[in-house]
């Protein structure tokens, strides 16, 4: 099922929490929208989902509108953060219920939705948590009870509000994977809200990023980690440092660096900044051309990563750079050397969002 949300506004009060959004999902994609607090993930999906009306634009499923649909017939899966399962009720019956209260037309035999109910515990690893109560259940598993409980009714579009936010970082990370392996073999459209960038990345196969209640960009993972369009994107999708400085001739000046730029020609005398990801600050022990100095205040070693923290010898500044394990090993670092840096690769903004 496609869904194509088109120019859609809303309103509370006089507060506009989502302004003009429009975006084309494919049939059978999984897109996260990613944002902070507050900048309409949220209301968008309860729209998408007709939870909520928008004041303007559409919602087509299939190129049909859903506007006049409630949220009933629109056939969305919901699962929210908080795993809102029936507490009352055992794993089993949780999973059952929407095939349960379907009209008596629709609604398959008992043991139809039995053979159904099991197949689903099974492919959620919970086969032998049938009679259990939700209060008996760790989170995780409480939030696969409710994905199972979405699927079980065939929906055409599943839509996940913070689903692994109550959970911790490594029953998130398993979940995750899961629910991408899940979707590659349900090839539902689905959409997940999250604020963890990471995530995002992680799992989905397009990344709409919010702020503000409109849309900074929409990409593939890579895009928009590797190619941000905003400053907003570039420092919402991990570490960044800035280059504050001026263009002159082609070339950013900040300290002692001159950087090219290339295609600022016609922007000489600007203010402007550069964006540089940890990973790119690129590290020597001897003075190379091009090169700035540096003392290497702090070393953090996480896992495969070397996280370095550098003050600026020439503008009394820190930043932080990002080695692997094995770079950092080759070149034996340790607190209080010299050395000498330089971006690998850079983004120009110029202030007024104008990128170069
Ligand atoms: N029913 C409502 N009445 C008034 N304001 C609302 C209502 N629902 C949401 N808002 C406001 O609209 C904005 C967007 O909210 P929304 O929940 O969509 O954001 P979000 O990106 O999902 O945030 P979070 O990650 O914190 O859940 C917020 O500023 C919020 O306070």
């Amino acid at each position: 099922m496609s869904i194509h949300i088109h120019n859609v506004s809303k309103k509370y009060g006089s507060f506009q929490a989502l302004e003009d959004i429009s975006v084309d999902i494919q049939s059978g994609e999984l897109v996260a929208l990613l944002g902070p607090s507050g900048s309409g993930k949220t209301s968008l999906l309860r729209v998408i989902a007709g939870l909520e009306s928008s004041d303007v634009g559409e919602i087509l499923f299939d190129g049909q509108s859903m506007t006049e649909r409630h949220p009933k017939e629109r056939n969305v899966g919901f699962v929210f953060q908080h795993y809102a399962l029936f507490r009352h009720m055992t794993v089993f019956d949780n999973v059952a219920y929407g095939l349960k209260v379907r009209p008596r037309k629709t609604r398959p035999s008992k043991q139809d939705i039995k053979t159904k109910v099991m197949e689903l515990l099974q492919l959620v690893k919970l086969e032998n948590f049938a009679n259990r109560y939700p209060t008996q259940l760790s989170g995780g598993q409480r939030q696969r009870v409710a994905l199972a409980r979405a699927l079980a009714v065939e929906p055409k579009v599943l839509l996940l509000d913070e689903p692994f936010g109550a959970l911790d970082a490594k029953v998130r990370k398993e979940l995750r994977r899961w629910l991408r392996k899940l979707h590659d073999e349900f090839h539902i459209t689905s959409i997940f809200v999250t604020h963890d960038q990471e995530e995002a990345l992680d799992v989905a196969d397009r990344i709409v990023v919010m702020n503000n209640g409109k849309i900074e960009q929409i990409g593939s993972p890579d895009e928009v980690y590797t190619n941000p369009k905003s400053p907003f994107v570039y420092d919402f999708l991990g570490n960044v440092n800035l280059f504050k400085g001026r263009l002159a001739n082609g070339k950013l000046m900040h300290g002692e660096f001159a950087l090219d730029v290339p295609d600022s020609h016609t922007h000489t005398d600007d203010n402007a900044i550069g964006y540089v990801r940890p990973h790119d600050i690129h590290i020597e022990k001897t003075n190379m051309p091009g090169t700035v100095p540096a003392k290497i205040s702090h070393i953090h070693l996480l896992g495969p990563i070397v996280q370095i923290e550098l003050r600026r010898e020439d503008l009394d500044e820190f930043l932080e750079a990002e080695l692997t394990k094995e770079q950092f090993f080759q070149l034996q670092l340790t607190i209080g050397d010299q050395v000498y840096i330089k971006p690998k690769q850079l983004k120009v903004f110029i202030p007024e969002d104008y990128s170069i």
